[in-house]
């Protein structure tokens, strides 16, 4: 997970002061964490594990490619809140911790819509980041291997910059996410704000939609086909 470090944090400014409750036992248990993106597949599961460990969890999400379903078991919950909301427009909530997750991951969705995808990424986590600087908040955002673009050495090492098409049609995400990455560290320069970026490589698991377009999803949706019409092929 990538953090502030070596030259990148040549000129950071100190944290915002947080709110001194902040480090009381009280609100230490109860911390209050804000989740976008929170009903997809990696955010729901995220949320899990956040609920599971005591937190206070607030979820917004617009729906676009997550569920509801996929937080059914918390909603009720008295540490659980879910807000139908589009990061491309800001949220003024009270939290201590944010994990920016909004965006669409699955190419088929990213390319529907490709200027709402870099709207989401780039105007979305200037919302978050404001949101932070504006409350004291750590944000972590989870950003993608695609910021490597087709890269030239392999395995790629976290400072490696990448190769990458501005113009192509998987560019809203791949520089989108960048776009992201410099957000982030620009806010952690100019600002103070604590920072976390973490580079999702392929991805798959329970919730994941089977039809998501992604090469782990496309290989097992493809398997179960295939076994599907062996099964109602006759044998000659
Ligand atoms: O504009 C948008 C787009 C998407 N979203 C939400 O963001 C969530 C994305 O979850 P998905 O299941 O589509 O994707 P994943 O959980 O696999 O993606 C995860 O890993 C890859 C990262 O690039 C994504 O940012 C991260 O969410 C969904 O719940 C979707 O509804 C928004 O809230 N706003």
């Amino acid at each position: 997970m990538a953090q502030p470090n070596g030259d990148h944090n040549a000129a950071a400014k100190p944290p915002p002061t947080p709110s001194p409750l902040r480090f009381s036992k009280f609100f230490q248990s109860n911390m209050r964490i804000l989740v976008t993106g929170g009903a997809g597949f990696i955010g729901s599961h995220l949320v899990d594990k956040l609920m599971e460990n005591e937190k206070n969890v607030i979820v917004a999400d617009n729906y676009f490619t997550g569920s509801k379903d996929n937080l059914k078991k918390w909603i009720g919950h008295p540490r659980f809140e879910l807000i139908r909301h589009d990061v491309t427009e800001p949220l003024l909530v009270e939290v201590d911790q944010i994990y920016h997750l909004a965006c669409p991951a699955s190419p088929i969705f990213y390319k529907y819509n490709p200027v709402k995808t870099i709207k989401t990424n780039v105007i979305g986590t200037l919302n978050m980041l404001g949101l932070a600087k504006r409350v004291g908040a750590r944000i972590l955002l989870t950003s993608t291997s695609e910021v490597y673009g087709d890269p030239l050495i392999h395995p790629q090492e976290e400072s490696y910059w990448g190769n990458v098409n501005p113009i192509g049609v998987r560019s809203c995400y791949d520089e989108g996410k960048r776009v992201a990455e410099t957000l982030m560290f620009d806010y952690h320069r100019q600002h103070g704000i604590e920072i976390r970026i973490a580079r999702i490589f392929n991805t798959y698991g329970p919730r994941m939609n089977i039809d998501d377009g992604r090469v782990v999803s496309n290989f097992i949706a493809q398997a179960l086909r295939i076994n599907q019409w062996l099964d109602y092929t006759p044998l000659s």
